[in-house]
């Protein structure tokens, strides 16, 4: 699925926080935006999941327009978002959040298999409640639930904050294999850079609602430059 967004303005009440964006995401391309804390990088996600009631400019999905359309409406296009907060359902167990609403879809054999071998935890724990999961197992219910989805464009928010780095390695595994199966577009909020690095070819960096510049995986000093990006 490709995404393209243009002049995109959008924030709460008064105030405007993403300021005017432009973006074009490939079919199965991925691409990570990065910046420091409140430049309005989950504001701009949440906006292309509409989300945000006033809106300007355009998000198209493979050229149909997503402005203006409820949210429910988007993801029924194929999109799947974890937003960054462990929004899952506490009270409902793991097998619930993970399988709940999915109607008619059936889940693809092996990347079901695939998510549960990456993340044992969900497996062991289907008939507990997704309250009992730890911050970051909770992250993790997240994007299974996402991925099981099929999703043709997935859209994660800081998807590795809080987890601890063997579970950041299980989630680049995973996200690298079922990428190339299944053939996703990915558009990608992210604070660690080497994350960033290892699934994004190209990553763009925001500042106070805008991109202010664009750097590819294989440019040296990349990681230097990211980072210099992010210092405060
Ligand atoms: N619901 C809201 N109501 C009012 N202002 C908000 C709301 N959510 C976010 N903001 C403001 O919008 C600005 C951008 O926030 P946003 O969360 O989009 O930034 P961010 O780049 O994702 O930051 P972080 O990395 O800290 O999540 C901030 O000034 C924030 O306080």
């Amino acid at each position: 699925m490709r995404l393209d967004i243009t002049g995109l303005r959008s924030g709460y009440g008064a105030g405007t926080v993403v300021n005017g964006v432009d973006l074009t995401v490939a079919d199965q391309e991925v691409v990570a935006v990065v910046g420091r804390n409140g430049m309005g990088k989950s504001s701009l996600v949440k906006t292309i999941l509409g989300y945000l009631p006033d809106v300007q400019g355009s998000v198209e999905l493979d050229g149909a327009q997503q402005c203006g359309l409820r949210t429910h409406t988007i993801t029924r296009r194929g999109v799947a978002y974890a937003p960054q907060e462990a929004a899952v359902f506490a009270g409902l167990t793991v097998r619930d959040n993970l399988y709940g609403g999915l109607r008619r879809h059936k889940p693809d054999a092996r990347t079901t298999e695939r998510l549960f071998d990456a993340f044992p935890v969900l497996a062991a724990r289907l008939d507990q409640k997704a309250g009992t999961l730890s911050g970051g197992e909770q992250k993790v219910l997240l994007l299974t639930r996402c991925l099981l989805r099929d999703p043709r464009l997935l859209v994660l928010d800081e998807i590795s904050a809080g987890l601890q780095p063997s579970m950041v390695n299980a989630v680049t595994d995973v996200l690298l294999a079922i990428r190339a199966e299944r053939r996703l577009t990915v558009l990608m909020v992210e604070q660690n850079i080497d994350l960033c690095l290892s699934l994004a070819r190209r990553i763009v960096v925001m500042k106070a609602g805008r991109f202010i510049a664009e750097a590819f995986r294989d440019t040296p000093d990349v990681r230097t430059t990211l980072l210099g990006h992010l210092a405060p």
